[in-house]
């Protein structure tokens, strides 16, 4: 017998062709079956079964997440996976772990500020997994400011070693993932200090637990960091803390790329920048960037499968009510997530690129364009995961109350996913970082130096800041040129009209810390700006499918447009746009979801989420919600007894007060 599909109504309505969307949101054909295979593994693996671990307790939670990280490691080995499938498997398997800094920083790290002996020394033991690494940077008293690190790495040239020591309590490494219960080694950061001279801040290779016993070694202190936001969630990860008491490390475990302790205790700075060090955190921002897209996919998937669903009002005749996803003002909060989603994907694609690009220049010591790579890495990675965060909590009012339940998925989703604007760099430290990049680039336009990248429209600023926008009807909108052309205004004139501001101070950091708020917008700006650029640079792509392409040139203008409509003041306000012509872009936004609404589901389906991975009720493949709710709040522990635990000490002496009160 067919299954029931709740949504086979909408799925008949798409105008697209799903297939070739699936691909286009894959990347490729090839990552589309890869990704296909590797999530269908994972779903029908009983061990890595999700659905009930909001309810362990912690030491419960840790014991499961050994469990399946030892699993899908065995599994990994057995069927030969490839490093891409490897990293496919723990992202569908989708609970927080160790292994996620082990292989997406503890690695990175070593590959990338390590030299070539260190490489081969160290790498071979963690891909085979023999020593487990965790990234140890953060501590109580400094996150976000790197170079205020206190932990001190001291070279004895007696001995030819580090002493690695915490000196103050702030000192204490505080929130590296994986560092409480599993880590064997860590890449600590340190300030090198040689021949009493402090030469910032570097990476060092500590074993910090022994391989047979896993015990602290000795002059370590170490442990969980404690309980973190909501239920299961990240819980899942030991985020841990660290003390050193002049522990003993020698010389060739401080990572050498960038600078080198030579056996005499000579500093060597060599011609790699000492922005280098911080290249693990660029890496990672990058792929942050690409993990918005999926954790605002799943979110919005989850809400436009139960405003599908959902019947509020509306029934004439005794019919059926109308559906949520038909009140436009769900469609007004809900479509521009869901383009929001496909425009963090292509914008991730475009990242990828950038980084591959920036990786391999490097390695032909060619720095050119890493302030580029920063900025674009810091400053996207700062807008979409704040995006992204909000978005989930968005996702969850759109559904009403039943968002509310654990088993919506999105309370899970949001605890899990809004670290991500702290971690890896806060999201305004990294946007004022984009700024400071904004600024100095505005600084160099009368120089003769040309702007590159995604700042080259600022070599336009002449024409950009006296461009008067054409649109004299609402579909004067539609025109990519048009578009672009007025993110494009805004961010240079928002740009230039700060730093005129910051040419009136005397001390030109005082003005950036005074101007800081206005230097934020800025840089949100400029990534919107990139955001919206690269999903009509993918227009631009030759798009196969019945009414692919199609579907994405109306997302892509649901994003830009509803951008607009939000930031109407900044557009408005710089002169890029008059205030009617802001009405216009928001008449032709109603046009536009009306155009998405048939479309909605076939464009979630096209995430190709597996219901394990989705982990929600209200997002289920079928739509049958209504009854897996009833049936799933008969599993809740709570109801295993008709009587609750408690009564008769707690509930029935009220009663009965309550009783003899009555009869009173
Ligand atoms: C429902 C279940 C779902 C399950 C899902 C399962 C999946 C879960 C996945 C879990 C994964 C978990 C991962 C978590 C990882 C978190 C790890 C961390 O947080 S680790 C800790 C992360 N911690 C952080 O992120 C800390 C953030 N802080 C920082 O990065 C730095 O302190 C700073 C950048 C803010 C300042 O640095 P400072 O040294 O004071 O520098 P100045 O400002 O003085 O600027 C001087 C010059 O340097 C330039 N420049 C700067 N950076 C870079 C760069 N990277 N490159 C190149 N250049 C750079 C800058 O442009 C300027 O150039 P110029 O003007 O001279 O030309
Ligand atoms: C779940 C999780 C996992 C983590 N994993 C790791 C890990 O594996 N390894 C690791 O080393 N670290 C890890 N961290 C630490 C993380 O990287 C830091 O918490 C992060 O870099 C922010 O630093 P902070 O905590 O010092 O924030 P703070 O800098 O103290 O931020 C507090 C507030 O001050 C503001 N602020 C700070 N500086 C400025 C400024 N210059 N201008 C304006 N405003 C400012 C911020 O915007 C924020 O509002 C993790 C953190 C979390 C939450």
């Amino acid at each position: 017998m067919e299954a029931l599909d709740y949504h086979a109504e909408e799925r008949r309505k798409a105008e697209f062709n799903l297939d070739e969307m699936k691909i286009v949101w894959a990347g490729s054909r090839r990552n589309y079956e890869l990704s296909d295979r590797v999530a269908r593994l994972v779903a029908s693996d009983p061990v890595f079964r999700k659905d009930n671990r909001t309810m362990l307790t912690r030491k419960d939670l840790f014991k499961d997440t050994l469990r399946k990280a030892a699993h899908a490691w065995k599994r990994i080995i057995d069927l030969r996976l490839s490093e891409e499938e490897a990293n496919m498997l723990r992202s569908y398997v989708d609970q927080p772990a160790f292994t996620d800094l082990h292989w997406g920083m503890f690695i990175p790290a070593i590959k990338g500020q390590g030299t070539s002996e260190q490489h081969e020394k160290w790498l071979p033991m963690a891909y085979k997994m023999q020593i487990i690494g965790c990234y140890a940077q953060t501590e109580l008293g400094h996150g976000s400011n790197v170079q205020g690190l206190e932990t001190t790495a001291t070279f004895d040239p007696q001995t030819d070693e580090f002493d690695l020591h915490s000196p103050t309590l702030t000192s204490s490494k505080w929130w590296p993932g994986g560092l409480g219960k599993v880590s064997t080694h860590a890449v600590v950061y340190a300030r090198l200090i040689t021949g009493g001279q402090d030469h910032g801040v570097h990476g060092f290779i500590v074993q910090l637990r022994g391989l047979d016993d896993h015990l602290p070694l000795p002059g370590i202190t170490v442990g969980d960091i404690g309980m973190k936001f909501g239920s299961g969630a990240y819980n899942s990860m030991d985020n841990g803390l660290l003390r050193f008491d002049h522990v003993r490390i020698p010389r060739n475990q401080m990572l050498m790329r960038v600078s080198q302790v030579t056996r005499e205790g000579k500093f060597v700075q060599s011609d790699v920048p000492r922005q280098l060090v911080y290249g693990t955190m660029v890496y990672v921002r990058q792929t942050i960037v690409s993990d918005a897209s999926c954790a605002l996919a799943r979110a919005v998937c989850i809400a436009t499968r139960y405003s599908a669903v959902r019947r509020q009002f509306g029934s004439q005749n005794g019919g059926p009510e109308i559906q949520v996803i038909d009140y436009k003002t769900q469609q007004s909060r809900l479509f521009p997530l869901l383009a929001s989603a496909y425009a963090f994907r292509f914008v991730g694609e475009w990242l990828k690129w950038l980084y591959t690009d920036v990786t391999q220049r490097l390695q032909a010591n060619d720095f050119s364009t890493l302030p580029e790579a920063h900025a674009c890495t810091a400053g996207l990675k700062s807008m979409t995961t704040s995006v992204t965060a909000d978005a989930i909590e968005e996702c969850r009012k759109l559904c009403g109350g039943h968002g509310y339940l654990s088993n919506s998925g999105l309370p899970e989703l949001f605890a899990v996913y809004i670290p991500t604007c702290t971690y890896e760099g806060d999201n305004v430290v990294l946007l004022l970082q984009v700024a400071r990049f904004l600024m100095k680039t505005v600084s160099q336009l009368g120089s003769g130096k040309k702007p590159v990248g995604t700042t080259a429209y600022m070599g336009r600023a002449e024409h950009l800041m006296q461009c008067r926008c054409e649109v004299e009807m609402a579909q004067d909108w539609l025109k990519p040129s048009t578009i672009l052309e007025a993110f494009e205004a805004r961010a240079v004139r928002m740009s230039i009209a700060c730093a005129k501001s910051l040419g009136k101070f005397s001390n030109p950091e005082d003005g950036f810390a005074e101007l800081s708020p206005d230097l934020v917008e800025v840089a949100i700006a400029h990534c919107q700006l990139i955001v919206v650029s690269k999903f009509l640079e993918k227009l631009q792509q030759d798009i196969p499918g019945k009414g692919v392409k199609r579907q994405l040139e109306i997302l892509c203008n649901v994003y830009a447009l509803h951008l607009l409509h939000k930031h109407l003041g900044d557009f408005v306000a710089t002169g890029c746009i008059t205030p009617n012509q802001g009405a216009l872009a928001n008449e032709q936004l109603r046009l536009l979801y009306a155009q998405v609404r048939p479309n909605a589901i076939a464009l979630v389906d096209a995430f190709n989420y597996t219901d394990h991975y989705l982990g929600s009720i209200l997002g289920c493949y079928d739509g049958n919600v209504y009854q897996k709710l009833y049936q799933e709040a008969w599993k809740d522990p709570l109801n295993d007894t008709v009587v609750p635990d408690g009564y008769l000490e707690y509930l029935r002496p009220i009663l009965k007060q309550h009783i003899r009160t009555a009869r009173l």
